[in-house]
């Protein structure tokens, strides 16, 4: 879709075409998991779904093995930035398990299946008194695709990525066999597959932690006049030992943001609810800057499906673009509950026009520094893109194996800090902008989320992420003919 349809008059595709066809993909696959959960039929059929991936990787094994595999998930399915070239080549193996295996409430723990989402856990899990303690927030997001890249919430501060309360991996490897792997068995494997794009096998069942959910999360918002107290503020509030389950920052300029603190509540206080997910409401980024605006500190009380999907109508902030008056009271009275667009019809309905604007003007990156850096790397963003708001999430890193080490392999806080939009500075220039901040990240031992474009070069990429593990265990399962490395999937040449 090209032309005036593509570029400024995209809301009008999205509104009439993308929106409806989002409403009715959500209702089949929200009543298809739901018949499938009641007939309780998806454990029995596993075993089965297991075993028609060992045949795929059989006949590639008996083939001439002459391109490497990868899933047979289409490019604009996926919730990345771009397509990977890829998958025009290699040999698709499908992978069609969508399915919540098991709820385990002694062993506190929920058994899934790769294709599994965010959403799909929500509904199910807290509706049973029950969550993960991870839980990033986009609906479409799976499990999958956050276990082999990576995942990050406002609660990874006290839990660590999505990967660390992972407590084990069912996964078909290059020879067709299933393995299994935890921090007990095989932790090579184990701590080898987070961040490794599915370079390493296919994930077929992932068995996660999870604890018990309350009704609501009480948010205290914090307003911050100056980078000082931003900065002051939200490292001490991720450091409280005892408090704060979830803590978050939005900035809305180099000196203003608010930072949130949120802790889970079994009932609300009188007159403090916000449901903030109705179609009604305003967005999220909007609402909270009302605080600052009005220099006000504030408590609400938000139902829990509510708080874990803030973001979720909003895309962040980025639907600011594709439906600019979105956000307009009338809209979302009449059309709220039919939002947010798909990211994936999105991606699937982008013509060119679209293609190119977000390639020259538009700025998508996520970079995880240490908290101590906090304020440079915040400095940085403002001199290379200043684009605003950002979303600052802080993370601990542990000390494992694999690609992942903090520096000097102590366990170490980290901030996320999160820029999506269009930068606001003159020499904005795609591929040199984002690698001078690509290479504050390394300098800092920082990490970039590999969703986004990334333009460093295979040395630099292996000097960010440590491939010892990972390059021994390649060896140890014969990966070489079946799976590329990472970089030949994540980089920005082996995207389109
Ligand atoms: C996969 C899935 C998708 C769902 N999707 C939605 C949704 O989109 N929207 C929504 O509002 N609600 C959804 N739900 C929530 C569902 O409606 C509630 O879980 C239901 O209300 C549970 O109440 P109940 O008393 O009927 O449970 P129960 O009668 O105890 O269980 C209901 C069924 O689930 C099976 N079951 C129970 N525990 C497990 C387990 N640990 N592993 C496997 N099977 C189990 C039981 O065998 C039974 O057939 C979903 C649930 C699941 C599991
Ligand atoms: N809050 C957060 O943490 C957010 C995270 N993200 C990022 O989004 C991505 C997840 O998006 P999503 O659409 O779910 O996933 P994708 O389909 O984009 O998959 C991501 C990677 O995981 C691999 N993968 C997925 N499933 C399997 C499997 N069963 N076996 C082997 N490899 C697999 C894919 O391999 P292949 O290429 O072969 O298909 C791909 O390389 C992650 O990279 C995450 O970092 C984005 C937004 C927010
Ligand atoms: C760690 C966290 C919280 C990351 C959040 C990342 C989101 C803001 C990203 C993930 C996917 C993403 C890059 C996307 C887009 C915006 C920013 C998103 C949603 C959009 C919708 C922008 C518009 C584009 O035309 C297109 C449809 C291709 C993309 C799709 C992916």
């Amino acid at each position: 879709m090209d032309g005036k349809f593509g570029g400024e008059l995209r809301w009008v595709i999205v509104i009439f075409f993308l929106l409806p066809a989002s409403f009715f993909y959500d209702i089949y696959y929200y009543t298809r998991s739901w018949l499938i959960f009641k007939l309780s039929s998806a454990p029995q059929q596993h075993d089965k779904k297991v075993k028609a991936v060992q045949k795929q990787v059989r006949e590639w094994c008996k083939g001439d093995q002459n391109v490497h595999m990868c899933t047979a998930r289409p490019g604009w399915q996926t919730i990345s930035f771009r397509e990977g070239a890829y998958k025009k080549t290699f040999h698709k193996v499908a992978i069609n398990m969508v399915d919540i295996l098991e709820i385990d409430t002694d062993k506190k723990t929920v058994r899934c299946e790769p294709m599994v989402t965010m959403g799909q856990l929500t509904h199910t899990l807290v509706e049973l008194g029950w969550t993960i303690p991870v839980l990033p927030e986009m609906d479409d997001l799976t499990v999958g695709g956050l276990v082999m890249g990576t995942g990050i919430e406002s609660s990874s501060h006290k839990i660590g990525l999505f990967q660390h309360m992972c407590v084990s991996f069912e996964l078909v490897v290059a020879d067709g066999s299933v393995v299994t792997c935890s921090k007990t068995e095989n932790p090579d494997l184990f701590y080898s597959v987070p961040w490794s794009y599915g370079t390493l096998g296919f994930l077929t069942a992932v068995e996660i932690d999870i604890v018990p959910a309350k009704r609501f999360v009480r948010v205290e918002y914090k307003p911050c006049h100056s980078l000082d107290n931003l900065v002051q503020t939200f490292t001490e509030e991720t450091n409280k030992i005892d408090g704060n389950q979830f803590v978050e920052g939005l900035m809305y300029s180099l000196n203003s943001g608010v930072v949130m603190t949120c802790n889970m509540a079994t009932s609300a206080e009188p007159g403090k609810l916000n449901p903030i997910g109705k179609w009604y409401k305003p967005w999220f980024f909007k609402h909270v800057q009302t605080f600052l605006e009005k220099d006000l500190q504030g408590v609400e009380y938000i139902p829990l499906r509510d708080y874990y999907h803030r973001h979720t109508r909003s895309i962040f902030w980025e639907i600011q673009d594709i439906i600019p008056f979105g956000n307009n009271v009338i809209f979302r009275y009449l059309l709220g509950w039919l939002v947010p667009p798909k990211v994936s019809l999105l991606k699937l309905t982008q013509g060119q026009t679209v293609k190119e604007l977000y390639e020259k003007n538009h700025f998508i990156q996520d970079m995880l520094v240490p908290l101590s850096t906090m304020r440079d790397a915040l400095e940085v963003f403002e001199k290379e893109v200043k684009i605003y708001p950002i979303w600052l999430c802080p993370f601990k890193l542990p000390p494992n194996p694999g690609m992942l080490h903090p520096p000097n392999d102590a366990e170490t806080l980290f901030v996320d800090i999160g820029t999506y939009g269009v930068p606001k500075v003159n020499n904005f220039e795609p591929v040199a902008t984002t690698r001078r901040i690509e290479e504050f990240v390394r300098k800092v031992k920082g990490f970039q989320m590999m969703y986004a474009d990334s333009y460093m070069t295979r040395e630099e990429y292996r000097q960010m992420f440590d491939h010892t593990l990972y390059d021994q265990v390649r060896k140890s399962l014969n990966c070489e003919k079946a799976f590329p490395e990472v970089y030949d999937k994540v980089s920005r040449k082996a995207r389109i």
